[in-house]
């Protein structure tokens, strides 16, 4: 039986409530994150831009279970993440298939995992994905046979398999050329459209980030926190006419001057000797 509307609701809402984190190698500390706090609502689409090692990641991997905070909470629906959730669904930068499986069993790869044999109904959402992801002719291939953007598509559809209520997307197009990476963007919003769910996407590309979202979330130079936050009040459905309206590259130009100053915030990272003073 489909989720009702309240279920779903409480289901894929995002809260980040004063999350550090510190990493401890040897004797160092470093400071990841610095009481940062943010909300993510059911069915938006936000994406997560700051500058290089500023804590993107660390925020995708403590949202989706993978790791913990050191100090503050995560809740996912209300609750508390304390491990990987069956809600949620992680796609990565590198699309990591398993090289002896083809297309379609690796797509089916995350129901295998939650301990169920595929059913008739995830064999036909499979190649409904498939389709999607324009990769129809390639289904029986192995990873070895495909391109990096088709490896790419497939890593996609294997993280919407399970129709999680929460997508979460650590620079899954970074990767590859400019045109693909526009057609996936494009991809990307068809599906979400058809079928929404919460999506935090992280991105080194402002335009990219401005393309795809509700919302962009900046985070400031390490230890990150979140210094800005800009409405993209840009009309959907977006396509490629998108990008070439005034509206698109103000908005682009705000996010610019935004990450320079994300960049400026950086406060103190405060690592440190372990037991010594920070
Ligand atoms: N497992 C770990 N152990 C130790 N330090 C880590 C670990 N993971 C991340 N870090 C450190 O935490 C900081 C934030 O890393 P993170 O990967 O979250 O940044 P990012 O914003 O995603 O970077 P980029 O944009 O370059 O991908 C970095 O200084 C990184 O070296």
């Amino acid at each position: 039986m489909s989720a009702s509307l309240a279920e779903r609701t409480r289901l894929g809402g995002v809260s980040v409530e004063g999350v550090s984190k510190i990493f401890r190698r040897k004797r160092l500390e470093i400071h990841a994150l610095s009481e940062t706090s943010a909300e993510f609502k059911q069915g938006e689409f936000v994406s997560l831009i700051g500058p290089s090692g500023c804590g993107k990641s660390t925020l995708l991997k403590l949202i989706a279970g993978l790791d913990s905070p050191s100090s503050g909470e995560v809740r996912v629906g209300g609750e508390v993440v304390s491990g990987t959730l069956p809600t949620a669904s992680v796609a990565f930068q590198k699309p990591t298939l398993l090289s002896w499986r083809n297309v379609t069993d690796n797509i089916l790869l995350p129901i295998e995992i939650r301990g169920g044999r595929p059913t008739k109904a995830d064999r036909a959402y499979a190649s409904e994905l498939i389709e999607m992801m324009g990769l129809q002719d390639f289904a029986s291939h192995y990873p070895r046979e495909l391109s990096g953007g088709m490896e790419q598509r497939a890593a996609i559809a294997r993280s919407l398999i399970t129709r999680p209520e929460l997508l979460l997307m650590d620079e899954p197009f970074g990767a590859l050329d400019e045109f693909t990476r526009e057609d996936l963007n494009e991809e990307l919003l068809r599906l979400w459209g058809a079928e929404p769910k919460t999506v935090i996407f992280v991105t080194h590309s402002i335009s990219e980030a401005v393309f795809l979202s509700d919302r962009i979330v900046v985070m400031s130079a390490r230890p990150g926190r979140i210094v800005d936050v800009i409405d993209v009040d840009l009309p959907r459905p977006r396509s490629a006419r998108t990008r070439t309206s005034p509206e698109f590259n103000e908005l682009v130009r705000r996010g610019r001057v935004s990450l320079e100053a994300a960049k400026a915030a950086g406060g103190p990272a405060n690592d440190a000797e372990a037991g010594g003073k920070s």
